[in-house]
């Protein structure tokens, strides 16, 4: 399943806040419309996020192909910006977006058309490497995955929160499709809801056996023996390997810890930023109370009460087993570990 599909002049996306229950299409025709999707979150997850401003470039260069040299430039830097300012924390936006702006210094000689024509490569080589990567990340995780195992994640780290297959989803799909026989207890993660809306959705269609509990009910199947291991996404790593991932995620990070299980990040390289030492230097989004207020259209918080909604916390690496990348894991993650991976 590919929620982010390009016909290489407008981008096409699966709106995910109507999932499950209505599979449907958005076609981004502008920059707008890509922002849009981002800030309102019908697009999301860190690798989704990066291909799709990627593309959002893309389209905002294929506008602008008729202006001379200089007006391109400036068009384009605007573009960057606009799509810079959607959401703060998934440093994939920003990795892609650096990404499509080193093709402008790349080509600084072309002409526009040339420049244009890089552009929309580029940002089609982000999205297909991005299918490989998760494919590389499954089969470095699978050896973390015994067979039988009762696997607890978090939010949704699928084939929804990136190009294709998913990251710590792509490890639980590498687990099955070699013959594990698995089992996700999937934490519906309020307020999006991205376990129940999504990794039911996504896990349920690929045939892997998914349960979804309430986010209060995870220490209760940890004490309880219910759970192997812990397997969960990434926002931004920073150097030290702590790690910014959806709200609850230090939670379950904490418990596993306590009950001794173990805790796996699943995540691609872009999402790691080595310019930051450690996590407590990453901006955490703070998104509308009226998303926690709300379920399903309904209120669920009387009128006049407020609500806190931070879209994300920080694990600290002291508390993560491993770091599953496609060029390999880190055990046991600090500085030194994760500058080895950098170098390698
Ligand atoms: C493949 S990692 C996806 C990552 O992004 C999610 O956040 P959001 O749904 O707000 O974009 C969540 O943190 C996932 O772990």
């Amino acid at each position: 399943m590919r929620p982010i599909r390009w016909d290489g002049k407008q981008l096409l996306l699966i709106d995910q806040l109507r999932l499950p229950e209505d599979l449907t299409w958005i076609t981004c025709k502008t920059v707008e419309d890509v922002a849009e999707a981002i800030e309102k979150m019908k697009v999301r997850g860190a690798p989704a996020i990066g291909a799709t401003a990627a593309y959002g470039v893309a389209i905002g260069a294929l506008a602008n192909v008729e202006k001379n040299k200089q007006e391109f430039q400036s068009a384009i830097e605007k573009v960057c910006d606009r799509l810079a300012k959607t959401r703060p924390t998934a440093v994939n936006l920003f990795w892609a977006i650096n990404r499509m702006r080193s093709v402008l210094s790349r080509h600084e000689n072309d002409d526009v058309p040339k420049i244009v024509e890089q552009l929309v490569k580029e940002a089609e080589a982000i999205a297909e490497e991005d299918v490989r990567i998760n494919q590389s990340i499954g089969r470095n995780g699978l050896p973390y995955v015994p067979d039988h195992a009762r696997i607890l994640t978090h939010c949704n780290t699928g084939s929804l929160a990136t190009v294709e297959f998913g990251t710590a989803l792509g490890v639980v799909r590498t687990a099955h499709a070699a013959g594990k026989s698995v089992h996700v207890y999937a934490d519906e993660t309020r307020p999006y809801l991205q376990g129940a809306r999504l990794t039911a959705f996504e896990l349920s269609h690929d045939g892997i056996p998914v349960t979804v509990i309430t986010d209060s009910m995870a220490g209760h199947l940890m004490k309880t023996g219910n759970i192997d291991l812990v397997i969960v996404g990434a926002d931004r790593i920073t150097a030290n390997g702590d790690t910014a991932n959806k709200i609850g995620t230090y939670s379950l990070a904490v418990l596993a810890n306590y009950h001794d299980i173990p805790f796996y990040v699943a995540a691609p390289l872009s999402t790691i930023d080595f310019g930051l030492a450690s996590g407590d230097q990453i901006v955490i989004e703070e998104r509308s109370a009226e998303e926690v207020a709300m379920i399903a259209g309904k209120r669920i918080i009387p009128q006049g009460v407020t609500a806190l909604h931070p879209a994300f916390d920080v694990t600290p690496h002291e508390l993560i087993t491993a770091i599953i990348t496609e060029k390999g894991v880190v055990e046991k993650p600090n500085t030194e570990r994760m500058l080895q991976l950098k170098q390698q």
